[in-house]
């Protein structure tokens, strides 16, 4: 199974040009899609989510019984899709049980004792078992994740989209996250869109960067790292500093540790007074990032 996105562009109506001309090949397993405030992420999420229309170019989903067009055959794909929006209103005087039995007989599962089997195992899966007969409205915002995804489990989808899920969830929680995101099974195409570069590195095999609308990058996260061996110096300096540094090196970001600032620069040849670091995903993502635009890190 594949998700073949071509050429896809969209213009909102107040000229912000938040896709141009989006190419991403993703397959099974977990697919991080990496980029910062207002880089196109939840457009490319909602359009994928057949929520939105795109001014140009095709989604292919293909690898099933039939092969489908995202963008036209919107019924049959959201059969099989489960998507989890950034923003995830919750009714609040409903009890997560009496909601996922709802949902799920909107998906179209007609069969009461199947639905009360299917809403059970999902209660367990998120370990929100013991607290299904409670009102969501008394829900933690970990929680309301947790039954965020086991809402877009119902139905067994094919191709899940979780947009920013792990924003303003405390570490304990996004582990808890993490982990259940991973337990999803193998032949599933799972689309995790954050701006949370430690999300990526902890579950993804497959990512993309994008910025301002278009793809900066794409591949194994190991590999892209990997591509920057070499090539990234670190200096502590004073913060009064930074500003003549990015004067003269390629800054690729500032970041403040203990009290000094950790400048990490991007060059092919050694820096005069840096030292080598050996780069992470961080590294990767600004250095693809700050090649289109400028960004303040301290
Ligand atoms: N409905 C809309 N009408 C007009 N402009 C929009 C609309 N939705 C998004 N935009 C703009 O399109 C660009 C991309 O926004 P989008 O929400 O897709 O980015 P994002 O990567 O998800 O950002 P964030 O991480 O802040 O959610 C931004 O400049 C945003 O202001």
């Amino acid at each position: 199974m594949q998700l073949e996105i071509q050429g896809l562009s969209k213009t909102y109506a107040n000229g912000v040009r938040a896709l141009k001309n989006v190419s991403l090949t993703i397959s099974q397993g977990m697919f991080g899609l990496l980029g910062p405030n207002g880089a196109g992420k939840s457009s490319l999420m909602r359009t994928i989510a057949t929520l939105q229309e795109a001014d140009s170019g095709s989604v292919r989903l293909t690898g099933l019984t039939e092969d489908l067009d995202v963008l036209t055959q919107k019924d049959a794909v959201r059969r099989v899709l489960g998507y989890l929006p950034q923003e995830f209103g919750v009714y609040p005087r409903v009890t997560a049980e009496a909601m996922l039995d709802h949902i799920a007989s909107l998906k179209g599962i007609a069969n009461g004792r199947e639905r009360k089997e299917i809403v059970e195992g999902l209660l367990q899966k998120v370990n929100l078992y013991q607290v299904r007969k409670k009102n969501l409205g008394t829900y933690s915002g970990g929680m309301k994740q947790r039954f965020g995804i086991a809402q877009a489990l119902i139905g067994s989808p094919r191709l899940i989209i979780v947009d920013e899920p792990t924003a303003g969830l405390d570490p304990a929680e996004r582990n808890r996250f993490h982990n259940l995101l991973s337990e999803i099974g193998e032949n599933t195409i799972v689309i995790l869109s954050t701006h949370i570069v430690e999300d990526v590195t902890n579950l993804c095999s497959d990512m993309a960067i994008i910025c301002l609308g278009e793809v900066v990058a794409t591949g194994d996260p190991n590999d892209l790292v990997a591509d920057l061996k070499g090539k990234i110096w670190q200096k502590f300096v004073e913060k009064t500093e930074i500003d003549s540094y990015r004067q003269t090196h390629r800054v690729i970001s500032t970041q403040l540790k203990g009290g000094k600032t950790r400048l990490h620069a991007y060059s092919d040849l050694p820096l005069a007074d840096f030292e080598p670091v050996a780069p992470d995903l961080e590294d990767v993502y600004f250095a693809k990032i700050t090649e289109k635009m400028d960004v303040v890190t301290v």
